[in-house]
């Protein structure tokens, strides 16, 4: 059948109260009302299922852990589990003293006796007695005149004041009074007085405090708008008698959609209480939803005297109890209520936060409050025990605002807002091709995917390992130059495609180093073009962001703004120099995509082309040893040496025996003349000094040494120091790990200055090892370097 063309046929408008002298417009609400949850009865009538008693337990001290001190627990007469379920929690002293229990019941003498007796021996009860009084009630249900519904309500009453006070003289029950006038929009409001008189002089005895008598007044069914239900209350607040001992109820449903604003638009016409349901359940439509209603007054700044701080146990309750779902954009509790899916809302709401942050950091340093005030958010969502997770989600609606908030979220990433728009089209690109919502880690995934962040899962094919930034004045530039200073050379190990290379820049900083050493090494010709950073964290545990935008290699800096090709690229790191270098390694990544890089010629032999770094990363390839730069520079002189000898031929197997032989790497203890056989090292107080005392191999002699220093290597070089001719002292050292897990073990380099006959033989030597314990490695360089220098000491002496 079609909806009607002339619905005026079917349907008569409601005839609204004439209040001309209405005050309720204009006042303000500073209070909360009395709340009732009426959940276990009015909520639970309306199931297909009724609760179990079990549920109506768990239902009952969800309640009491929000703050509801009035619960309507049951309709007692209706059926044996609801008359046991109120016997149960009495019984068990399951309701706290302070809070009271509401039992509702027709106007019927045998169901009253038997409501009455549900809660004999509680320490609070409040006892409801309802009779429909509108019109159609009055000639369709009860088939009643006026008259005889009033004396209904009165007469019911007078029985409910007698069982009541039995009930109090034999158990001591503390009993209040409520009487609904059942359909009372659609009752005449002077008749609805004229009951609640009646009703109030049957009860006789309705006094202040707790001897107020409630006089609730439902929209039985919601059939007008807000404002006549607020017309209707204020008239009812104006005309009742003795306004000061009475607690005027109210009970708004839902049919309307409107039983939200009608209870607040009540509540200003002078209504004390409301009495509703978690989440609007109840009949029809539902009664009006007490979480929405208490924290509509919360965000105006009113403590409700409710408390939903976590809102999802009180959500996962309610529908488990209910076996009803909570509607996802139901108000503060749906799924999807602090969420943003569009780009503007996004965009703004991270604005907010940002912006927030900065206020609410001034507010508590001048001691003020720090209010809340976010675009599109009217709640702090953790205070209902949300986190902010659900707040933005991505889709191909959403902007860059939106995904750079996640990322800030679960990455701790503030992504510069050129990097945000690069990386927005990552996700745009995805989101669309895949056409659904991106979740969290999809998008967190992508980010590592993209800038090779994150672990070795996402790494890229260029890995930095380890680095070395000196400022020697650069070779190239005259001394005295003020730019020399400026100069910054990197040395870093790199991962280039698995393997292991040494680079080597130089720049005005860290990066152009880099960048000229991916130039040098790699054929990477790439410009810095934007640079930002920022800390992440706080205290010991700070570490630094950096974010790099690099472009094509460029002449200059018009040219380098004017390119259309950038690569975005980002490093965390303890240190800010270790976060830029990887930042640049990142971009460089995405800007060589799968291109061929040059490969380290391992069967090519020695030529004039070849350079320190070159050597380097052969030795570094074939013994995983990072000479530290000053190690590079005099094996590379020796390896010309040798190679002047072979015509500029050299393998890398020549060259890696002849590292071995320079350095004695690898040769067994027993063929030294220093060498190493055990060691203790102690704590000289508080000092932090140390003193070693060992057992040397010294010039092939087994030797007890001992000594001091600030360090162990110093003490033990002045343990070394007391059994040799001149004086060496350490001139460098530099430690790093080889391998992983159980496997790893510590090589150590050691550059000593010897100094004997008065200065008149000053030499140098390295002293190279590896052993599974760092001490012990650095002990073992020390005694190499002290065995080398020892054979030039002795050469020197013979060529004399
Ligand atoms: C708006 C509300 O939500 S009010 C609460 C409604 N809740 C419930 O009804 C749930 C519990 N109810 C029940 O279990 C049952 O209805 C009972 C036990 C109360 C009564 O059951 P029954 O005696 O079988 O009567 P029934 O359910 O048919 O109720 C209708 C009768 O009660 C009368 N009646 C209805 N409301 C009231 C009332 N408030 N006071 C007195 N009588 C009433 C009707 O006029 C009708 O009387 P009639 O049989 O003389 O015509
Ligand atoms: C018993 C009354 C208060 C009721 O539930 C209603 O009118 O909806």
């Amino acid at each position: 059948m079609p909806m009607l063309k002339e619905p005026s046929q079917k349907y008569k408008p409601y005839t609204p109260l004439n209040l001309p002298d209405r005050q309720w417009p204009s006042k303000v609400a500073t209070k909360p009302p009395y709340w009732l949850s009426t959940d276990l009865r009015d909520g639970n009538q309306a199931l297909a299922n009724p609760m179990t008693v079990a549920q109506k337990t768990l239902f009952f001290h969800t309640l009491l852990k929000c703050g509801f001190k009035e619960i309507e627990v049951a309709y007692p007469a209706a059926s044996d589990t609801d008359f046991n379920f109120v016997r149960g929690l009495i019984e068990q002293g399951q309701v706290p003293d302070d809070v009271w229990i509401q039992v509702l019941t027709p106007a019927r003498e045998d169901l009253i006796k038997r409501t009455i007796e549900s809660v004999a021996g509680c320490k609070r009860a409040i006892i409801h007695m309802y009779n429909a009084t509108s019109c159609l009630f009055r000639e369709v249900v009860f088939r009643n005149s006026k008259e005889e519904t009033v004396a209904l309500a009165a007469k019911h009453t007078k029985i409910i004041r007698q069982l009541t006070e039995e009930c109090t003289a034999k158990y001591g029950t503390i009993f209040r009074y409520e009487y609904s006038p059942e359909t009372f929009t659609q009752t005449e409001p002077e008749f609805a007085v004229e009951v609640c008189e009646a009703v109030k002089a049957a009860w006789g005895k309705a006094g202040l405090g707790d001897e107020r008598i409630i006089f609730n007044l439902p929209a039985t069914v919601e059939i007008g708008p807000p404002n006549h239900y607020a017309d209707q209350v204020e008239y009812f607040c104006r005309h009742i008698s003795e306004r000061e001992k009475i607690v005027v109820s109210l009970h708004p449903h839902n049919d309307r959609g409107q039983g939200i604003a009608a209870a607040e638009l009540a509540m200003l016409a002078g209504a004390d209480r409301v009495e509703g349901c978690l989440f609007g359940n109840g009949e029809r439509t539902g009664n009006v939803d007490l979480v929405n209603l208490a924290l509509n007054q919360y965000t105006q700044g009113i403590s409700p005297g409710l408390d939903f701080s976590d809102i999802q146990a009180v959500i996962d309750v309610v529908t488990q109890c209910n076996d009803l779902p909570v509607h996802p954009r139901h108000p503060y509790a749906g799924e999807l209520v602090f969420t943003a899916f569009s780009g503007s809302h996004q965009d703004a709401i991270k604005k907010g936060f940002e912006v927030q942050r900065v206020r609410h950091a001034e507010a508590a340093r001048k001691g003020e409050p720090q209010h809340w005030d976010m675009p599109y958010l009217p709640i702090d969502p953790a205070d209902l025990g949300c986190n902010y997770e659900a707040v933005i989600r991505v889709n191909a609606q959403s902007g860059k605002g939106g995904i750079a908030y996640l990322v800030q979220q679960h990455l701790g990433l503030d992504m510069p807002r050129k990097m945000q728009i690069a990386f927005y089209s990552v996700i745009q690109d995805i989101a669309d091709r895949e056409a659904r919502e991106m979740t969290v880690e999809d998008i967190t995934t992508a980010f590592r995917k993209t800038y090779h962040y994150g672990g070795s899962t996402y790494e890229g094919r260029l890995v930095l390992k380890s680095f070395k930034i000196s400022s020697e004045p650069s070779a190239d530039l005259p001394n005295g130059d003020e730019a020399a200073d400026e100069r910054r050379q990197f040395d870093g190990t790199v991962s280039v495609d698995g393997v292991l290379r040494v680079i080597r820049g130089d720049g005005n900083g860290p990066l152009s180093a880099l960048l000229d050493a991916l130039r040098t090494h790699l054929d990477i010709d790439l410009s810095l073009r934007e640079y930002s950073e920022h800390a992440i964290g706080q205290g010991q545990d700070t570490r630094a962001a950096s974010y790099v935008e690099l472009v094509p290699l460029a002449r200059d800096v018009k040219e380098i703004r004017r390119s259309a090709e950038s690569w975005w690229g980002i490093g965390v790191d303890a240190d800010i120099t270790g976060s830029g270098l990887r930042a640049v390694l990142s971009a460089a990544n995405s800007a060589i995509g799968d291109r061929e890089l040059p490969e380290l010629q391992l069967s090519v032999g020695f030529s004039a082309k070849t350079s320190q770094a070159d050597i380097a990363s052969v030795v570094l390839h074939e013994l995983q040893l990072e000479l530290p730069r000053r190690l590079q520079a005099q094996f590379f002189e020796v390896v010309q040496r040798a190679a002047r000898e072979t015509a500029g031929q050299m393998s890398y197997g020549a060259l890696i025996q002849l590292f071995r032989e320079t350095y004695r790497y690898d040769i067994p203890d027993t063929e030294e003349t220093f060498a190493l056989r055990g060691f203790k090292m102690e704590n000289l107080g508080e000092s932090g000094r140390k003193e070693l005392t060992g057992e040397f191999v010294i010039n092939g002699k087994l030797t007890r040494v001992q000594g001091q220093g600030n360090g162990l290597l110093t003490a033990a070089q002045a343990a070394l120091n007391a059994h040799i001719d001149g004086k060496a002292v350490i001139r460098e050292y530099a430690e790093h790990s080889i391998g992983k897990g159980s496997e790893v073990k510590a090589a150590s380099y050691i550059e000593l200055a010897y100094e004997a006959d008065g200065g008149a033989i000053r030499l140098n030597a390295w002293g190279i090892a590896t052993d599974t314990d760092i001490t012990a490695s650095g002990l073992k360089a020390l005694l190499r370097a002290s065995g080398t220098l020892d054979k030039m000491h002795r050469k020197a002496l013979e060529q004399k």
